[in-house]
């Protein structure tokens, strides 16, 4: 797979240099590429937003900069992705649909967003375009969404994550549940004791305690995915362990 990024801030995405996505790069299972939008201006300033049509605070990203940058990068095969807080929700179920495309564009906006234009003009043309949100809240730009997307889709490709059995056992997992609670050495700490079924070497009370686990907890902590279990998808899970 191959990530093209454009940002005003490419510094901001030097954390994809780092531990298992910077493996994934070095090792040549994913390659990513950070472009600064600066670039694809024309004039002295580097100039790359205006003021909004209509008024209102803030600034706009300009499209003809825009389609500069991303007309150098976008394909047929291409998926472009656009991190704003108007966006679609992205979920583990998104991860996975991203996972198996060819090349992603990832679009980082500031100030007030990008030319609502930019979106339309590739759509127009039969590239795929998604806006996505990763959660109700604002921040200064797009930077921190794409490190969001680029690590929850990267550890998905195969070969990337050393345990491939963990991506079906963790939250949001292939059943979609919540993970259940996890206990490690000592068995007694701070007058707390590790679930004697754990140490019980009982592997099949082991499993049952687990998936009981992540049930109540989900059921507790995320009601709203228990509407959405598939339990196809939780028969498939116990089949993959
Ligand atoms: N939650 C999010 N906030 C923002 C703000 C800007 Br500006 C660009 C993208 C995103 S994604």
């Amino acid at each position: 797979m191959r990530i093209d990024i454009v940002s005003i801030f490419p510094e901001y995405l030097a954390p994809l240099e780092l531990s298992l996505v910077g493996k994934a790069r070095t090792s040549g299972l994913l390659d990513v590429h950070v472009h600064d939008l600066r670039d694809s201006t024309t004039d002295r300033h580097h100039t790359v937003d205006d003021t909004p049509f209509g008024g209102g605070a803030g600034m706009v990203m300009r499209p003809d900069v825009w389609g500069v940058a991303l007309d150098g990068l976008l394909g047929e095969a291409s998926h472009l992705l656009i991190p704003t807080p108007s966006g679609t929700t992205f979920t583990q179920r998104t991860a996975e649909a991203l996972a198996t495309q060819e090349h992603l564009v990832i679009a980082c906006g500031r100030y007030e967003g990008i030319d609502a234009r930019v979106a339309e003009h590739y759509r127009e043309r039969g590239i795929r375009v998604s806006e996505v949100s990763i959660g109700d809240y604002v921040l200064n730009g797009g930077e921190v969404a794409a490190l969001v997307l680029v690590e929850a889709v990267a550890r998905l490709l195969p070969g990337v994550v050393g345990n491939p059995q963990s991506l079906v056992e963790e939250s949001h997992g292939l059943a979609g549940l919540l993970e259940y609670p996890v206990y490690t050495k000592p068995p007694s700490w701070a007058g707390l004791e590790a679930p004697d079924v754990l140490l019980s070497g009982h592997h099949g009370r082991v499993e049952r305690w687990r998936r009981d686990q992540a049930l109540t907890r989900t059921a507790e902590l995320r009601p709203d995915l228990i509407a959405a279990l598939d339990v196809a998808m939780l028969d498939r899970a116990d089949l993959a362990r």
